[in-house]
């Protein structure tokens, strides 16, 4: 290892040469910084999290916090938004694969997240070249030669790059500092925040976040004391750096307006997180005799609750001159079938045109294919203006039931319970072996999509409403069963590609499942399983 160490860090994992250009001893030593101001903090938020998943297993339910009723009421405003992120119609998201990234860039959309989370596999190799990655790309030499002879490089005119680091609950396994592994989510930042920060403020820019899967306003508060911290460490002008919150918990869509105060000198806004936030609902309502929702298929964004919430996050975003982002439609371009794709084409068309009515500034695609569709349906609104900010939903009033209305709860069927465990396994398989997103029958599933399918079966065998539509109550021997059913069907599709990863993947599902003790996230089991 060529690359001095600073005092109390250790890596864990193999470094080459590219690496050590990010793994620099002053990359390391502002990565330790970080970890002993914050790193106390953050172990009490998480442990914050258990105290409140146990008071809502006992029933309480969440509502809108009478200790912050003043911030909800008073008349502030977010501070204003710098010029590249004033147009955000289309956002294209994507794991940050160097191909994927320069597609991505080019694509046409007006900002590109690039993704350490829900669509990344955190690999020692994919979070280090993908630092890599978004150092070229922000110097704009990001180049990529395909083994079939295709070069990728970037257009004049490229998106605005987002960043979105690991969430609080991750950690990076391959670096101590004074012997304790440090936060994921404080390493993906302050190697992109130390690497690129000064280079973007001779061209204007700067670096730009979006923030995973927060539970709380408090929570924003510790991304917000992180910021903060970093500008005064490496003399950035306190303001310089924007973050987008997902909102994509139950519990933080009773704090958005406090989320926004939080974070109000360094935000850049809302995004509805629908896959994580209907994930979050079954996990904070598990133990609830009365929760219980239909098949995933059925959980769509025009549902009581998910209405209540989209509809409740634009309103406050508006009130608080921040940008409103939409999520993501999981339809993707299909080939070889046209009236398949024409299908799914339509499905994205009218989620983007839903969200733009409702007066949303901009919205999420998986794929550079759906992007002139975004593009179209968010042009019809907001025509050569560059978002539609200043239009107010006084019409809008969500109530804590609204955001609570779990509605539809049937139909729960074999179908459904087939596909959740053929998705969930075929998804963690290929998570295992590197790869955060796929496309699985014809939806583009990811970290967020998965926890639905694996978290709905936990639920529908310990809920009295588990019960399939023809009657049958889901338990572990019906899901036993109709796994052994899936595991072989996919040995035969798969053939030779069923590797021991699936295999791990296959086991890792079985006890996700069956296992009496909720597991919080996957992708802490799964991250035993990677390098
Ligand atoms: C819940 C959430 O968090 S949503 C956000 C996280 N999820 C995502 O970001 C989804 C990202 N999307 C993807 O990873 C992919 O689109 C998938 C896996 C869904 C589908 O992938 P594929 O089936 O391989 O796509 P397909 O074969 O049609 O790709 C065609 C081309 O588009 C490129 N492409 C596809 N999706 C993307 C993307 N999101 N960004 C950049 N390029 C892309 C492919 O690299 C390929 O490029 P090439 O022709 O130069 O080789
Ligand atoms: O991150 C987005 C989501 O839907 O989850
Ligand atoms: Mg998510």
């Amino acid at each position: 290892m060529a690359v001095t160490l600073p005092q109390g860090v250790e890596i864990l994992a193999p470094l080459t040469p590219a690496f050590e250009e990010i793994l620099t001893t002053e990359a390391l030593a502002f990565v330790a910084k970080l970890h002993r101001q914050f790193e106390g903090r953050r172990r009490e938020l998480i442990a914050a999290r258990v105290v409140r998943q146990a008071e809502l297993d006992a029933g309480k339910l969440p509502d809108f916090l009478p200790e912050t009723a003043a911030i909800r009421a008073g008349d502030w405003k977010i501070a204003p938004l710098p010029q590249d992120l004033l147009d955000r119609r289309v956002e294209i998201t994507g794991p940050v694969d160097r191909k994927m990234m320069i597609n991505a860039l080019n694509s046409g959309a007006k900002s590109f997240m690039a993704d350490f989370e829900d669509s990344n596999c955190p690999s020692w190799e994919n979070q280090i070249s993908g630092q890599i990655n978004v150092r070229d790309a922000y110097r704009k030499t990001i180049s990529f030669a395909n083994p079939d002879g295709k070069q990728y490089k970037l257009n004049d005119t490229i998106a605005t790059l987002i960043l979105r680091p690991r969430g609080w609950h991750l950690m990076e396994k391959h670096v101590t500092v004074d012997g304790e592994i440090v936060s994921g989510a404080l390493f993906d930042f302050a190697l992109s925040f130390f690497h690129n920060i000064a280079y973007l403020q001779t061209v204007g820019s700067a670096t730009y976040y979006y923030l995973p899967k927060m539970e709380g306003h408090l929570e924003a508060r510790l991304w917000n004391d992180v910021f903060v911290f970093a500008q005064k460490e490496l003399g950035i002008p306190q303001g310089t750096i924007k973050a987008t919150v997902l909102i994509e918990t139950i519990l933080a869509a009773f704090e958005m307006d406090e989320i926004l105060y939080e974070l109000r000198e360094h935000s850049s806004g809302l995004n509805a997180g629908r896959w994580d936030y209907i994930f979050s609902c079954i996990k904070k309502f598990k133990q609830n005799r009365d929760f219980c929702l239909a098949n995933r298929a059925q959980i769509t964004m025009t549902v009581p609750f998910m209405r209540a919430y989209a509809l409740l996050l634009l309103k406050t975003c508006h009130q608080r001159n921040a940008p409103a982002i939409g999520g993501m439609a999981a339809l993707i371009p299909i080939k070889n079938d046209p009236v398949a794709n024409e299908k799914a084409l339509g499905g994205v068309k009218a989620d983007k045109d839903r969200d733009a009515t409702d007066g949303y500034d901009g919205g999420w695609v998986a794929h550079p294919g759906l992007v002139p569709i975004a593009n179209e349906a968010f042009s019809r609104v907001l025509g050569d203006a560059p978002n539609q900010i200043a239009k107010q939903r006084p019409d809008v009033n969500v109530t804590a039931a609204d955001l609570l209305n779990f509605q539809p709860e049937a139909p729960i069927t074999e179908a459904g319970l087939a596909m959740n465990i053929n998705v969930g396994i075929q998804y963690l398989g290929s998570w295992i072996s590197g790869n955060g997103c796929v496309p699985i029958h014809n939806l583009m599933e990811d970290a967020a999509t998965a926890e639905i399918s694996r978290s709905q079966i936990w639920q529908w065998i310990r809920s009295p409403k588990g019960v399939l539509e023809d009657g049958r109550k889901v338990t572990v021997e019906l899901f036993r069963e109709l796994q052994a059913a899936e595991v072989a069907k996919l040995k035969a599709e798969y053939g030779n590609r069923w590797t021991k990863q699936y295999e791990d993947a296959a086991s890792m599902f079985d006890h996700l499942t069956t296992s009496d003790d909720f597991v919080e996230f996957l992708t802490l089991p799964g991250y035993d399983y990677i390098d």
